[in-house]
């Protein structure tokens, strides 16, 4: 038993913390583990700690607690087990076969990555400044709808984490919790995802809720706009007799009202949140009432990323919803280079889209982002272990930055250069 030495498991009483402060273990089952125990054997003690601690030794492993995690895919499978099909189902689909969904994180592996040596790597510095506002990591979290359907914490549970980990979060208009209540968990201002309801009024006073509450930047969404095909959504939630009849009940206007930053608004108007019919005369519209930044998020090519510094636009993200808009089977890794060059350093760029690996969020930077969300990892954690999971994810993506940007011998952000990658 490696652990047998270990100071903390010869004192029963730390032993029964550690168990308590697991976000597996509820009392009664702490409680029922440390009474089958013998008083203050060792071994027995020693041995239940090492359980807990064991790491996921395959992958597809369901982890007990976070810190078996080795690395964020190792969440998904313990959030499965944790969520009725449904939701799980909801956060795990694409659209079609999800093979943009898989091409998003395939892409990172044609990409290889080129080190410098003899650098003193021993302090680094990963903060970056977006919009006058600095962060202490390039790993932003991106807007994900309705995470009531993941934990009854949600995205205060998200925040709290971001909070302390310092990731920038952008909080999606159909989110579970209000602006106000996502900023005072994150401590500062997050920024605010519009989805373009088709009654204006509705649209001008979400804009008006969010900047009151401080948000910098507003993230209009435009990549939603002709509907989706979502097949692998059926198929994992087909045996699920629960099948969401109490989320989706009511229908859209009622499902729609019971979001948090619709509160007090009439919706009856309101017969999508898409903007199927939005063209840029939309973004100009919008333009003019957004005080702060505007921001677009799912632009995929040069063309339109140049129209959109043609309507003022202040940062794109590159994104495919991570691969929940189209089956376009374009990565959003491989469509970032041509958005980077037409937009030329005029404004950042971020992009999302199958970050997984702090090699991934490297090569994202190398070739010109100014930062990268991540959508799905930062929600397993949640399902499976609430704020704890979250903390764990956000912990283990910048834990596995700092070393590759260690081994490339970048000592800041501005150190990361495209001589740093080698694509094809
Ligand atoms: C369950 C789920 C809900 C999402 N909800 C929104 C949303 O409300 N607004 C939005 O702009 N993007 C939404 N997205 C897309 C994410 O913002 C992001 O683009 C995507 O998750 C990034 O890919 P990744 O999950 O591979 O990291 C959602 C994604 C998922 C998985
Ligand atoms: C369907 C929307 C309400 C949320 C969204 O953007 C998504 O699920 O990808």
């Amino acid at each position: 038993m490696s652990d047998a030495s270990d100071a903390r498991l010869t004192d029963r009483r730390n032993f029964i913390r550690f168990l308590a402060a697991s976000p597996v273990m509820t009392p009664t089952a702490v409680r029922t583990l440390v009474g089958s125990l013998t008083l203050g054997s060792t071994s027995a003690l020693a041995q239940s700690y090492d359980v807990l601690r064991a790491p996921a030794q395959a992958v597809g492993d369901v982890i007990a607690a976070p810190e078996q995690a080795l690395n964020v895919m190792d969440f998904e499978p313990a959030a499965k087990k944790a969520l009725p099909p449904a939701h799980y189902g909801y956060l795990a689909s694409g659209v079609d076969g999800d093979e943009t969904l898989r091409a998003n994180h395939e892409a990172f592996s044609k990409i290889r990555i080129r080190t410098r040596r003899l650098i003193d790597v021993r302090k680094i510095d990963t903060s970056v400044t977006i919009f006058g506002q600095t962060y202490a990591t390039p790993i932003m979290l991106a807007p994900v709808s309705s995470q009531g359907a993941f934990h009854p914490e949600a995205e205060t549970a998200v925040a709290k984490a971001a909070k302390v980990k310092g990731n920038g979060m952008i909080l999606s208009t159909v989110g579970s919790t209000s602006i106000e209540d996502v900023t005072e968990a994150r401590g500062a201002p997050v920024w605010y995802m519009l989805y373009p309801t088709d009654d204006w009024t509705v649209t001008e006073a979400l804009v008006k809720r969010a900047e009151a509450a401080g948000a910098p930047a507003i993230v209009l969404t435009v990549d939603r706009q002709g509907g989706r095909n979502t097949e692998t959504l059926f198929r994992l939630r087909r045996d699920d007799t629960r099948n969401c009849k109490d989320c989706h009940a009511g229908g859209f206007a009622n499902e729609v009202s019971r979001k948090p930053m619709f509160d007090d608004l009439d919706v009856s108007k309101v017969t999508n949140l898409y903007g199927t019919g939005m063209t840029w005369d939309y973004v100009d519209r919008l333009r003019k009432i957004v005080k702060g930044k505007l921001v677009l998020k799912g632009i995929v090519t040069h063309e339109d990323a140049e129209e959109a510094l043609k309507h003022g636009v202040d940062a794109i993200i590159v994104s495919n919803h991570g691969g929940r808009a189209e089956e376009s089977l374009y990565p959003t890794i491989e469509a970032l280079p041509e958005v980077v060059k037409a937009v030329n350093g005029k404004i950042p760029v971020l992009v999302d889209g199958g970050f997984r690996r702090g090699t991934d969020v490297i090569k994202a930077l190398a070739m010109g982002a100014t930062a990268v969300c991540i959508g799905r990892p930062y929600c397993w954690g949640l399902a499976a272990f609430g704020e704890p999971g979250v903390a764990a994810v956000l912990a283990i993506m910048q834990r596995e930055f700092d070393t590759i940007m260690k081994q490339v011998g970048a000592l800041r952000i501005a150190d990361i250069t495209p001589d740093m990658v080698s694509v094809g």
